[in-house]
């Protein structure tokens, strides 16, 4: 599976403000190139955190992308996941509409009850004991025929992928803005690296809207 993190950040690195809301740190042009990445790719992907922060609905946004896809004989919406360790993702959650196929990956300890009931949403995959295990799920992901895998956020996800050696390619809208605020989400949160920091090799710097698109592939992959 190739994994691709894409994200946007203002200036000084943060993906949201303190109040954790969605704020449209890309512009137009940089959100079309959004969609056309979401239509590339077989599934995309987010934490548990970003669906409860921003309610997404993570579709192809644009008909003809879409269409293309269906004349490829692709469903016209990728397939969406959710890294969810306990199941709180709410059974009214855009996510789980019926524009796409949506798997949930959770770990044992999601409760019996939120598993019936989110059964009947999605498709579920369980992997690790208290936390979802990266590798693991994202294998069986793979075999349910994902190749491209296109990660949206937040930066407590792009962290785990980050630790677990699952990135392939980083792509950073950086905007026009200073967000600020030490509680204010960034491109890669959890722990954090004390050492042996993934190294990147920059690809490509495209200027787009008022900001620019960096590109970078992740060394040893
Ligand atoms: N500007 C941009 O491009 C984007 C911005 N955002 C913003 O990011 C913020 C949300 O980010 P954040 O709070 O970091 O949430 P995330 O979306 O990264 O979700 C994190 C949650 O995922 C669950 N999880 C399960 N297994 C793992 C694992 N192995 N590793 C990491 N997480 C795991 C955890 O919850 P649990 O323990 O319950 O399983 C964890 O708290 C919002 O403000 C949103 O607006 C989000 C996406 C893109
Ligand atoms: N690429 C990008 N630029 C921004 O400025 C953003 N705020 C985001 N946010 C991501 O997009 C998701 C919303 O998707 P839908 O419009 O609901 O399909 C949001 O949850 C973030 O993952 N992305």
């Amino acid at each position: 599976m190739y994994v691709i993190v894409n994200a946007a950040a203002s200036a000084d690195g943060k993906l949201s403000s303190r109040r954790r809301e969605q704020i449209a740190i890309s512009g137009a042009d940089d959100f079309a190139r959004v969609d056309r990445l979401r239509a590339e790719s077989d599934a995309v992907a987010v934490g548990v955190g970003t669906v409860l922060a921003d309610d997404p609905h993570l579709t192809v946004k644009d008909d003809e992308l879409r269409a293309q896809r269906r004349e490829d004989s692709r469903p016209a919406n990728p397939a969406r996941v959710v890294v969810d360790s306990s199941g709180r993702t709410p059974t009214d959650a855009a996510i789980l509409d019926d524009a796409a196929t949506t798997y949930l990956c959770l770990s044992e300890a999601a409760p019996v009850d939120r598993r019936m009931e989110l059964a009947e949403e999605a498709e579920l995959v369980t992997a690790g004991d208290d936390r979802v295990d990266l590798l693991r799920a994202f294998a069986a992901l793979q075999e349910q025929g994902i190749e491209q895998l296109m990660v949206e956020g937040g930066g407590e996800l792009i962290f785990s992928l980050f630790e677990a050696g699952l990135v392939d390619e980083l792509r950073v809208f950086v905007g026009p803005t200073i967000i600020g605020g030490r509680d204010a989400p960034t491109l890669a949160d959890g722990e954090g690296f004390v050492a042996k920091f993934p190294a990147l090799d920059l690809e490509a710097v495209d200027r787009l809207d008022d900001g620019v698109v960096l590109t970078w592939r992740v060394d040893d992959r």
